[in-house]
């Protein structure tokens, strides 16, 4: 009883719970976030990752990531400024402890878009968020959707096949999400996609009403 109630009160006291966003590349999850983030402003918060890949056309340095070199990634690592890291595709990935701060200090719900390797990392820290995989109906849909968005050189692309194939596998081990969401159709996997989200998103928007 007591117990409850204490932790209750303290996890109130952190905060919203944040959601990490996982999943292969191409199966929709910047296109989920984006739309959280525009629809739910004053709710959501993105935890903008560092990498040391090259930004594509139309991502901005500080909103879509932080573009660093690989010194200056691993410097930073060195230093203890990371809560996680990875290397995804020949590339580094990683979520600064200061990222996830800014959002949590705007007491807004921190979205975070991390593979499978985060995932793990992330389990071991005191996070506690929601896990949500995102999944293509189907790796000839995934392969066409990577295709069509032209980000991609063609070993890029084959690298981020090759991990969405093992990725699916992975995702089925037990208790590592609390949700699949398949995006097949988009409105449906967001529709969905909120229903996992509304207790969070209440509970923020209830917050920052009587503020
Ligand atoms: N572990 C980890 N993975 C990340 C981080 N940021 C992005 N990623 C993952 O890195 C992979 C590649 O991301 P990106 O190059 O943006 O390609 P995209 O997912 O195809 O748009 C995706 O699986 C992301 O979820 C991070 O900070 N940590
Ligand atoms: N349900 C969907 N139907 C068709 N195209 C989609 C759907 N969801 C996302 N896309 C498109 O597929 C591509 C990959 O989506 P993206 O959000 O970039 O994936 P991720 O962030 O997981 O790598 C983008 O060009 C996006 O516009």
């Amino acid at each position: 009883m007591y117990m409850r109630f204490f932790s209750r009160f303290f996890s109130a006291m952190a905060g919203p719970r944040p959601v990490v966003l996982s999943g292969p590349s191409g199966a929709g999850k910047s296109t989920l976030l984006k739309k959280l983030l525009q629809d739910y402003d004053g709710v959501f918060g993105f935890s903008v990752s560092h990498t040391t890949r090259n930004p594509r056309p139309g991502e901005l340095n500080g909103k879509d990531y932080h573009y660093v070199t690989r010194e200056e990634m691993q410097a930073s690592i060195d230093r203890g400024e990371f809560i996680e890291s990875a290397v995804f595709s020949g590339n580094m990935y990683g979520t600064s402890k200061a990222s996830v701060q800014a959002v949590k200090d705007q007491n807004l719900i921190c979205i975070l878009d991390i593979d499978l390797q985060g995932v793990r990392a992330v389990k071991n820290t005191d996070l506690n968020p929601i896990y949500v995989t995102i999944h293509p109906p189907s790796m000839s849909v995934l392969e066409k959707r990577l295709r069509d968005r032209k980000t991609e050189s063609e070993e890029s692309l084959q690298k981020r096949l090759d991990a969405a194939k093992v990725d699916m596998e992975i995702s089925k081990e037990p208790g590592l999400f609390d949700v699949v969401i398949v995006n097949d159709d988009l409105e449906d996997a967001y529709v969905k996609i909120k229903e996992v989200l509304i207790e969070e998103i209440e509970k923020v928007q209830k917050i920052n009403s009587s503020s």
